[in-house]
Parts: C-alpha cells; sequence; structure tokens
C-alpha cells in the first residue's frame, strides 16, 4: 500500500525546518493523541487457523512487485468466500461504532469475529503491526492502532480491515460518522466514497491502472480536497500486498492494464487540506500534517470478462453509511 516515495523524501531532506515538540518530543498536526493499551502483547489466535507467513515473524514474503497473478476460476470461490468474511467482519464492527466506544473494543469484536470464522486477521503481525484492524480518526489518514480512546461526538473513523484465508487475503475499508457529525465531515466523507466509485467504475479489461488516479484526483481536487500519495492501492491474494500498485493521484507512474483475473484494491486517501503526511512516533499511526481531516474507502475487486467485480461489496443488511 505505501507508494513510491523517492522524490518527495529528497525533497522534504531539502527543507528540514527546526519544530516546536510537545512534550513527548513529538509535533502532532491536530488535536489527537494516542492513548494507552489495555493489554501487552497480541489478541490469542487458537491453533487450528491457519495462519500468514508472517504470523510469527513479521516480516511478509517477498513477491514479484511487477507480476500481477491471476485468479483462476476454482481460486475465485476461495477468494469471495474471504471477502465475504470481511464484509461480514466490516460491517459487525461499524455496528458496534457509537459515542463512548473504544477503538480497542472495536478490535476486539472484529478479531474474535474472524476467528470464530476459522480466518487470521490479516494486520497482526504484518510487518509487525500490533492489533487485528486499523482505526483511523479525524485526522489520521491510515494505520491508526486501536487503543482506549472513547469514540467522541463528531468524529470520524476508518475502520480498515483485512482478511485472511485459505491463503488469500480480503482487505477493505470504511469511513464512519459519529454522534453528531458536522456537515464539512459528512461532505469529506461522501465525496470520498463517490471518489472510489468513479474509480471503480472505470476497471476492466483493458483499462490502464493509473487511469484511476486521474479519475480520483480529477473529481476530488476541483472540490477542494487533496489526495494522499504515499499510500496506493495494490494487489491483493496469497499476500497482502503485491502488483499491481494503484496510486490515488493524477499524473502517476503506475503501469499495466487489467485484465480478466487481476485481484486490487482500490482505496483512495482524501484530506481536506494538504496531500502530505507524517507518522507518529508510534511508527504506524499516519497523519495529515495540517492536522484537517482525512477520509478512506476501500474495497477488494477482480476483473472480469467485461467488467469488474467488487468482492467486498456492501449487502442488503450492511449498516447504512452515515453520510447517505
Ligand atoms: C511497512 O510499513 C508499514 C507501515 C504501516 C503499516 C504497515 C502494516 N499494515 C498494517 C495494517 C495494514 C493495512 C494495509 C492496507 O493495505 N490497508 O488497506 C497496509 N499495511 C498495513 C506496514
Ligand atoms: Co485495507
Ligand atoms: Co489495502
Amino acid at each position: 500500500q505505501i507508494c513510491f516515495k523517492g522524490f518527495w523524501n529528497f525533497h522534504k531532506l531539502l527543507h528540514v525546518k527546526k519544530e516546536v515538540v510537545n512534550n513527548d518530543g513529538y509535533k502532532y498536526s491536530g488535536p489527537l493523541r494516542p492513548f494507552p493499551y489495555s493489554f501487552k502483547g497480541h489478541r490469542y489466535i487458537p491453533d487450528h487457523i491457519k495462519k500468514p507467513e508472517y504470523a510469527k515473524s513479521g516480516i511478509p514474503k517477498q513477491v514479484s512487485d511487477k507480476y500481477v497473478p491471476v485468479v483462476l476460476d476454482e481460486e475465485l470461490e476461495l477468494l469471495k468466500d474471504v471477502c465475504k468474511i470481511g464484509r461480514a467482519a466490516q460491517d459487525l464492527g461499524h455496528q458496534a461504532v457509537a459515542v463512548g466506544v473504544t477503538t480497542e473494543e472495536i478490535d476486539r469484536i472484529v478479531h474474535e469475529f474472524i476467528i470464530d470464522n476459522d480466518a487470521y486477521p490479516s494486520p497482526l503481525n504484518f510487518n509487525g503491526f500490533p492489533r487485528s484492524c486499523c482505526t483511523s480518526i479525524n485526522e489520521t489518514i491510515c494505520h491508526g492502532i486501536p487503543d482506549t480512546r472513547p469514540l467522541q461526538d463528531g468524529d470520524i473513523l476508518n475502520l480498515d480491515i483485512s482478511v485472511f484465508k485459505n491463503d488469500f487475503h480480503a482487505d477493505l475499508n470504511e469511513t464512519y460518522l459519529v454522534g453528531n457529525f458536522s456537515e464539512s465531515s459528512r461532505k469529506l466523507v461522501e465525496v470520498t466514497y463517490d471518489s472510489l466509485m468513479k474509480a471503480i467504475d472505470y476497471c476492466k479489461p483493458g483499462s490502464m491502472y493509473r487511469e484511476c488516479g486521474n479519475i480520483i484526483s480529477n473529481y476530488t481536487e476541483p472540490l477542494g480536497y487533496s489526495v494522499v500519495r504515499s499510500f496506493c492501492g495494490h494487489g491483493v491474494g496469497s499476500t497482502l500486498h503485491q502488483a499491481p500498485q494503484i496510486p490515488h493521484y493524477a499524473k502517476n507512474k503506475a503501469v499495466g492494464f487489467m485484465k480478466k483475473g487481476h485481484v486490487f484494491t482500490i482505496e483512495p486517501m482524501i484530506n481536506q487540506g494538504v496531500w502530505k503526511d507524517q507518522t507518529w512516533k508510534d511508527g504506524w499511526t499516519v497523519t495529515t500534517v495540517d492536522g484537517q481531516r482525512s477520509a478512506q474507502f476501500e474495497h477488494t475487486m477482480v476483473i472480469t470478462d467485461d467488467g469488474v467485480e467488487v468482492l467486498t461489496a456492501r449487502k442488503e443488511n450492511s449498516p447504512p453509511l452515515e453520510f447517505q
């Protein structure tokens, strides 16, 4: 999910300036702060559950960053099953969202549902990530760690869930509006959702991966928003991240064309303010640099004979999205 970092890192190096830091030695961009965890270590995974290669080591297997695997018809049924579990976990997590509920509680609910379905919560120990889902609040762009902070009136919360079963990963996320929320937050979430839908509408055999970024940017930027550049959509299969890389910004350098059997996510992160991001000292939590809010939606999808099938699509009984 991490995009090309080259030029911008170099650019940033040239403009290092003295930052005013807070008492923990970090310059938070907005009001959000880390909260404690109520337990050490990782949540329990029963022995019978088939784990991904990184479950113990934290190190994902290295796969080609160029070759895009093609899922076979018989594999597609297995992939659909794991995406169904992912969607159900997402909806269960959404039902738990309310003022006063902690993100750690949502992580527990999601974790237990996934293991009860004999699956593995992909984020757990993926590159060492400490929890079973990502909960990203307000100015957090992605990779927020569930903790003991109770959700507050007016928060926006992105819940990012990935599930591993039958040797396949599923990956999806949604942004929820908590309690009484502002029109500016509602509009951010709505525009982010619509940008993903417009990109998905473009997907079919022969479509160019690099066009997704133009579609997302050309829709969101005229509305006053910006597109995060450091994290991309990505291929999904026996690894959580594989080719192709799918940037969400315009004029990107993504290569390749969509073909039947390609499985990938598109997951635009859209900011109210500037596109740049910074990472907390926990090494995971990514926030906007100006403290303004960010929203995201993600689906896992497969290219079909003549279009695209959204494998993590919402169901009839999915809880309604608050912006609608
Ligand atoms: C190596 O560098 C990093 C940096 C941050 C995070 C992680 C590990 N990680 C944990 C959860 C997670 C989810 C996604 C994802 O695709 N969401 O849509 C990506 N990375 C994830 C690794
Ligand atoms: Co995800
Ligand atoms: Co993803």
